[in-house]
């Protein structure tokens, strides 16, 4: 059955206007945008009054753990893609560090399958760069294309050795997928619970500091113009790491970064030492980086938000800060924390401009469908209720984590429906 949205405005990219436009969608396709959309007497269509709902393109996270298989009681692919559908995602990357490391392509085929059958977005999955995790042998990274992955990434932990990197990068350049980074030198970060700085002084906790992110950043970014691989820097948090993505992209490297909504709003200052809800690896750092990062997704260092999106257990964020597995959920909270905070509250970027980094950006860079909206092009798409003011309720998550700072902040701008190839994956609507 096809879908006739009415009443709704579409958010122009370009111009920044909000024009009055009916869209048709079939078959998983955009088929009309239009002034207005003649509906036939006899019709097999579901006609939707968006309310003045903002139509924007669906958002795409390139950066979320969606646990399954093995870690299921933290989340599982259909708890996962639900709460992205809330979050008004339609496409998420996920990530290989589940039990066991995706490093093969009949995991990679697991992935795909019970996305199809469970799933509530489209989800692209990333396969290890080395196997399980070790950073002492590669993966069969052909074969892993073949089967279907987005990208190589050993996230959760840094690649240690450059000599590994950079047959890595030699690899993943002829076959043209990226290498994406979590950018953490082990020996620098050791045992930190926290940014290294004053605030792990006074708490009297071990610190992780910045230049254990940067100096990864700094060695990827050569090898990368050495070998000619496209490098991605995953949830940047450092002022030093921030300036060298925008060296390296002044010098022509083939690099781009995300950044955390987080580490865009939040700093190690919050932080008092007893809440693991609040600990999250790369760090909540110092004001600096807090603004540089702003700066570097201002200027286009910086090219995209994903959430890092990282499920754990209430019981595994009650344990002692020290020993608590790092991560914060995000997919739910990533649009309405954003337009609060940097659109309304601070004025720094504009709604369209935040569009693109959540939607335009990571479909040019990762080369995905979406990411726009067209007539021809794939029904993905997000409408906002840029009015409704709600605080954040993590009893409201479909997500099973329930691990976020944000509890309590009463932020505007919702999802209110959510299609994803024609499909309605989240429906809120306002009711008559
Ligand atoms: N970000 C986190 O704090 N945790 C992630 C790992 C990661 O993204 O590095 C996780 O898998 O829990
Ligand atoms: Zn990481
Ligand atoms: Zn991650």
């Amino acid at each position: 059955m096809g879908i006739i949205l009415k009443n709704g405005k579409l958010l122009d990219l370009d111009t920044g206007l909000l024009l009055s436009r009916e869209i048709e969608i079939e078959e998983g396709l955009v088929r009309k945008i239009k002034d207005h959309i003649e509906i036939p007497e006899t019709h097999n269509l579901q006609v939707i009054d968006l309310r003045g709902g903002v139509i924007v393109p669906g958002f795409i996270d390139m950066h979320v753990h969606l646990r399954d298989p093995g870690l299921e009681y933290k989340e599982t692919i259909e708890t996962g893609t639900k709460a992205a559908a809330r979050g008004g995602f339609t496409t998420v990357a996920c990530m290989p560090n589940t039990k066991p490391v995706l490093d093969t392509p009949e995991q990679m085929r697991y992935i795909y399958e019970t996305a199809e059958k469970t799933g509530f977005a489209r989800v692209l999955p990333y396969a290890a760069i080395t196997r399980s995790e070790r950073g002492e042998e590669l993966t069969d990274m052909e074969a892993l294309k073949k089967a279907g992955a987005v990208g190589f990434t050993d996230d959760g932990v840094g690649v240690q050795s450059g000599g590994m990197m950079r047959s890595a990068m030699e690899r993943a350049k002829s076959l043209e997928l990226p290498i994406v980074i979590h950018a953490e030198d082990e020996t620098l970060s050791g045992k930190g619970c926290m940014n290294e700085g004053e605030v792990s002084k006074r708490l009297g906790l071990p610190g992780i500091p910045g230049v254990a992110e940067s100096v990864h950043v700094a060695r990827d970014v050569l090898l990368a113009e050495l070998t000619g691989a496209h490098l991605h820097v995953c949830h940047i948090s450092d002022a030093s790491a921030v300036d060298l993505v925008r060296w390296a992209k002044k010098r022509g490297i083939h690099v781009t970064a995300e950044v955390t909504p987080h580490h865009l709003l939040l700093t190690d200052e919050s932080i008092d030492g007893t809440d693991a809800n609040w600990k999250v690896n790369p760090p909540l750092r110092t004001e600096k980086d807090r603004l540089a990062c702003l700066e570097g997704l201002l200027d286009g260092t910086i090219d995209m938000v994903a959430t890092d999106h990282a499920p754990h257990s209430e019981e595994e964020k009650q344990r002692a800060f020290q020993v608590a597995p790092f991560g914060f959920v995000g997919l739910e909270t990533a649009f309405p924390l954003l337009y609060s905070e940097l659109v309304l509250k601070s004025k720094l970027i504009s709604l369209p401009d935040l569009v693109k980094k959540m939607a335009t950006a990571p479909a040019d860079v990762f080369g995905l469908s979406g990411g726009r909206l067209r007539s021809g092009g794939v029904a993905d798409l997000t409408v906002l209720d840029l009015q409704q003011e709600r605080t954040i309720d993590a009893g409201e998550f479909l997500s099973k984590g329930r691990n976020t700072p944000f509890v309590g902040r009463k932020v505007k701008g919702w999802p209110v429906l959510t299609v994803c190839g024609g499909r309605i994956t989240y429906q809120n609507l306002p009711t008559a």
